[in-house]
């Protein structure tokens, strides 16, 4: 049987979305994922993103698999992409402009803007080692800037949870990085007992920073909605940035704020569909 799907991107943080509308079982299974992402055997992507049914009073349901077949909690580049996909689905029959999704990491609200970019409440960061997971902290206590061996050398590290595990650590030159060989030592290092998305940023200025990200489950993507909500954070909670920030990737940039007066954090950036097609 064939199955419909349609190519989107979030700053080249690209998906396969499929139309699961009718059933709350995803219609691929994770193995079929990996083959469909795989860029010289597939479709190519850095996931594949299901539309729901809504569970618990939410418009719609977001299940994710990663390249590597891995179930995420939360993705922000693919949030945005899913809001742009269900606006399109549902055509002129749309009566709104914003969406309550379920996700494995919460309620998280895209919002299609009149400019064309998504407006993304994402909810509250986690900060406590127990909620990242991390065993770089006691459960209780917050992991700032604390000290990791990785490949021969001593990382500063902050973590944030943002449904999904982040490991953030600022260096002098993002570019100066050698993401393919320290990222995936970073995702299966013992301190992170469910892996790790790691951000290496460069702080250009207090609204101002450049980032590279190596994610679990997908490796080097142009980039990542969580990582740069979790990122500025991180950078808030070393002193090193305002709330309000551009977080230059790969791919081009998002603005994120972290709201004084609720907490939340608002991800704003583009999403486009790319192309259609049949499985
Ligand atoms: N690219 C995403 C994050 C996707 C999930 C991640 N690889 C994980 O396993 O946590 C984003 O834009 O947030």
């Amino acid at each position: 049987m064939a199955t419909e799907f349609t190519k989107y991107h979030g700053l080249g943080n690209d998906f396969i979305l499929i139309d699961n509308r009718l059933s709350s079982l995803p219609l691929l299974t994770p193995e079929q994922a990996v083959k469909l992402c795989d860029r010289h055997f597939g479709i190519g992507a850095d996931g594949v993103i299901f539309a729901l049914p809504g569970e618990s009073g939410t418009d719609y349901t977001m299940r994710i698999f990663n390249s590597d077949g891995s179930e995420p909690e939360m993705c922000g580049n693919g949030i945005r992409c899913l809001g742009r996909f269900l606006a399109d689905l549902e055509g002129e029959s749309r009566t709104k402009d914003s969406y309550h999704i379920h996700t494995l990491a919460g309620v998280i609200t895209p919002q299609l803007m009149t400019d064309g970019q998504v407006k993304v409440d994402m909810g509250l960061p986690r900060l406590l080692a127990g909620e990242i997971p991390t065993t770089l902290g006691t459960a209780q206590t917050k992991v700032i800037n604390q000290p990791l061996e990785v490949a021969g050398k001593t990382w500063e590290v902050t973590c944030v949870s943002m449904g999904n595990p982040h490991c953030i650590t600022f260096v002098e030159d993002v570019a100066a990085i050698d993401l393919e060989i320290i990222g995936p030592q970073f995702e299966h290092h013992p301190a992170f007992p469910q892996r790790t998305n790691t951000e290496f940023i460069q702080v250009v200025s207090r609204d101002y920073l450049k980032m590279r990200v190596w994610e679990r489950g997908a490796g080097i993507t142009l980039a990542c909605g969580t990582g740069a909500c979790a990122s500025l954070v991180a950078g808030v909670l070393t002193g090193k940035c305002d709330r309000t920030a551009t977080v230059e990737l790969p791919g081009g940039p998002l603005q994120i704020e972290w709201s004084e007066t609720n907490q939340r954090i608002y991800m704003t950036g583009p999403a486009q569909r790319v192309f259609t097609g049949q499985i």
